[in-house]
């Protein structure tokens, strides 16, 4: 397995240009395949989940290319409506293709999705949901088969307003019969990217980024060329960097509202935040000061994907900070690693305790998964000495070759592969 080899300590600075999102691209790759056609899709980065969502449409017939940041998609050959198991077993997002391929077939069979190990993340919602729009569901082990004769328009409310559920859920819709709403909807920005891509495909949809969404079915789609949205979560990833590395970094091409809530807890913390058009600074000469309390909760609300890196940054700070875990039950394994490194943290229940220390000290730690290696790969740039951060093919599911945008802002990071078996030595 290849290693991040981090020497810490090097204030970052310059500028970077921020990646699209992998939020936004994983539903929207999906969702072009309910229109027969080419689409060219813009500001995809090139990730890990990226490579496995391109591999299941291609298994599924269609031609998919991806060059520098485009995806050029050819679905007129779409013919199977199974996602292989083993691509299914990869990430999460493997469930997006539910959605589109019952709404263009009236049927799909699936099986249960893998993805990172941060929480037990049931597709309960996300069934119930196409249950109401007509979807008769056969579970069998970790096989789902699916089918609708006609899929027809409905009124759902979301128990908890998930953001993969509210996505599958308007993909089902767009070619229903008639009318849907989706109340208690999530509105996270990449849900309105979802909705502005279904849109420029034909679709009449209004109300994402509210929590209400209303879907009025339209009889067919078309392709069309489109461009994601930046992400967020790697914006905010680069902040902390920054500001843990007491550093002073420029982020381009940047949605500055898509990060209301990250910016308002730096700024908490005394990291100084600029913000113009698509360009926000980042500047942090002093040690930061502690957040007294901190909870993830869906947006607008700050992110779950920016609470271990955050917490990097408050395991470095004056005073104690509380960090409130509410969207995923398991997200707080790098905290066992981030105290290998010198962090003063404990953890109650769903709640991190942080006390601030001086310093973190370099020392070999694991990404158990994506945002906590991201975490880690900030903690070894600010640490002194020399941090390995193992296993990260976690943290390529989501950063665009994050040694390179470090390494453009001044850190020493390298990417070292994995050493080969060596053959025994045999004594003749
Ligand atoms: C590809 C993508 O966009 N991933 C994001 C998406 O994941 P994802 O769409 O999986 O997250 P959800 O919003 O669905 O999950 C939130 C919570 O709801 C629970 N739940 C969800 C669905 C369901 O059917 N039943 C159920 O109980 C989950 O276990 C979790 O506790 O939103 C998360 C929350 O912002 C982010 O951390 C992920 O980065
Ligand atoms: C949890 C994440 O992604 P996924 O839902 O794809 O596992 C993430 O991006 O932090």
């Amino acid at each position: 397995m290849e290693k991040l080899v981090i020497e810490g300590g090097i204030p970052l600075s310059g500028a970077v240009r921020i990646q699209g999102a992998k939020n936004a691209a994983l539903p929207i790759l999906a969702a072009s395949i309910m229109a027969s056609g080419t689409h060219t899709l813009r500001n995809v980065p090139k990730l890990l989940d990226i490579e496995v969502m391109l591999g299941i449409l291609r298994s599924l017939g269609c031609g998919a290319e991806h060059k520098e940041d485009t995806v050029v998609l050819d679905t007129t050959g779409l013919n199977s409506t199974h996602v292989p198991e083993e691509l299914m077993k990869q990430m999460r997002s493997s469930i997006f293709l539910m959605g589109p391929l019952l709404s263009r077939f009236g049927t799909v069979q699936v099986y249960q999705p893998g993805g990172c190990a941060i929480g037990e993340r049931k597709i309960d919602l996300h069934l119930r949901g196409l249950q109401a729009l007509g979807v008769t569901i056969e579970e069998t082990g970790s096989t789902i088969i699916c089918t609708a004769e006609d899929l027809k328009g409905a009124d759902i409310t979301l128990d908890f307003p998930s953001v993969g559920a509210t996505e599958n859920i308007m993909m089902a819709a767009v070619l229903a019969d008639g009318i849907t709403t989706i109340s208690n909807a999530a509105r996270e920005p990449e849900i309105q990217d979802l909705q502005n891509f279904l849109n420029a495909m034909g679709a009449d949809i209004i109300g994402a980024g509210t929590d209400t969404i209303t879907i009025r079915g339209v009889r067919s789609l078309h392709a069309c060329t489109y461009r994601i949205i930046p992400d967020r979560i790697v914006a905010g990833t680069f902040m902390v960097a920054a500001a843990a590395t007491k550093g002073s970094v420029a982020l381009e091409g940047v949605c500055p509202q898509h990060l209301n809530a990250a910016i308002h807890v730096l700024r908490r913390a005394g990291v100084q935040i600029t913000v113009h058009d698509d360009i926000i600074n980042v500047h942090a000469p002093i040690r930061p000061r502690a957040v007294e309390r901190i909870v993830t909760a869906p947006h607008p609300s700050f992110p779950t994907d920016l609470q271990s890196q955050v917490m990097v940054l408050l395991s470095l700070a004056d005073g104690i900070s509380i960090m409130k875990e509410t969207i995923f039950e398991s997200r707080f394994k790098h905290v066992d690693e981030l105290t290998r490194m010198g962090a003063d943290i404990r953890v109650d229940f769903n709640s991190a305790f942080i006390r601030g220390v001086p310093r973190l000290y370099g020392a070999t730690v694991e990404a158990t998964d994506l945002r906590a290696g991201a975490a880690l790969v900030i903690a070894g740039l600010a640490a002194h000495g020399t941090t390995v951060v193992e296993q990260i093919h976690h943290v390529d599911r989501g950063y665009d070759r994050i040694e390179e945008m470090l390494t453009r802002l001044g850190a020493r990071i390298r990417r070292q592969a994995p050493v080969p078996d060596q053959a025994p030595v045999t004594g003749e």
